[in-house]
């Protein structure tokens, strides 16, 4: 997979250069790219935003840099591609803006499969609008949101995309396993997990885990998942589909 990031602190992904990901790079699964939207500005002070029209606090983000920023990266891109322009989907550009979808473990499984993905982190008080339906032509674009909170900011959360899409990518975790009996994965919340000690500042674990019985095992699990679940995320409860989950102990 390639993913390329806009920004204008390009130093901000330094991060991913370290654990997981880093190692995903080295091997080649994941080739990723920041680039400095202030590259692609032409005024001596590298202007990349001005004034609202409306009137209203804070700046808005210039469009001419981001699709000079954006065409770059469509045109490199094609240019390294095997397939032809017409074979070849057009690149998903995720934008993340509070105002977007809804981030989720299914948005980023079905991302994982994507030959190009391209970031554009917003700064300020966002991206002029025609950016958008500019890019509309070119790309699949995505405006999403990691939740219902403000960062100063795109680029934290398109860290946080990056992690949750890159470890899907077949070869990036270790064991594939890890990846099955997660939060979220079967569409409810994690059961807790405990190690040695089995006693430990008089804490016990769980009888059951200690049993080495793994039908009640399983069923202990699903049962504290969906305990976890209906108390601390209700809504995901009304959202399971049956069909979705291929687990043995569905019957729970
Ligand atoms: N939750 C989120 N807040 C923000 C703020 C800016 Br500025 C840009 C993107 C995002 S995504």
């Amino acid at each position: 997979m390639r993913i390329d990031a806009v920004t204008i602190f390009p130093e901000i992904f330094n991060v991913l250069d370290v654990s997981l990901l880093g190692k995903a790079r080295e091997s080649g699964l994941i080739d990723f790219t920041a680039h400095n939207l202030r590259d692609f500005t032409s005024d001596a002070h590298r202007t990349v935003d001005d004034s609202p029209y409306g009137g209203g606090a804070g700046m808005v983000m210039m469009a001419e840099p981001w699709a000079l920023a954006l065409e770059s990266i469509r045109s490199s891109a094609a240019t390294e591609s095997t397939e032809d322009d017409d074979a070849a989907p057009a690149p998903v550009l995720i934008i993340p803006t509070p105002s977007g979808h809804v981030f989720n473990q299914k948005l980023a499984r079905a991302l994982a499969p994507e030959e190009h993905l391209v970031f554009a982190c917003g700064r300020y008080e966002g991206i002029d609008e025609r950016v958008y339906e500019w890019a509309a032509p070119r790309f699949r674009v995505l405006p999403v949101s990691l939740g219902d909170y403000v960062l100063n900011g795109g680029e934290v959360a398109v860290l946080a995309m990056i992690e949750a899409i890159g470890r899907l990518i077949p070869g990036v975790v270790g064991n594939p396993e890890s990846l099955v009996e997660e939060s979220h994965e079967d569409g409810l919340l994690e059961y807790p997990v405990y190690t040695k000690p089995s006693t430990w500042r008089e804490l016990e674990v769980p009888e059951v885990l200690l049993s080495g019985n793994h039908g009640k095992i399983a069923r202990f699990r699903r049962e504290t998942q969906l305990h976890r679940t209906a108390k601390r995320r209700p809504e995901l409860i009304l959202d399971i589909d049956p069909a979705s989950t291929n687990r043995k102990d569905r019957d729970l």
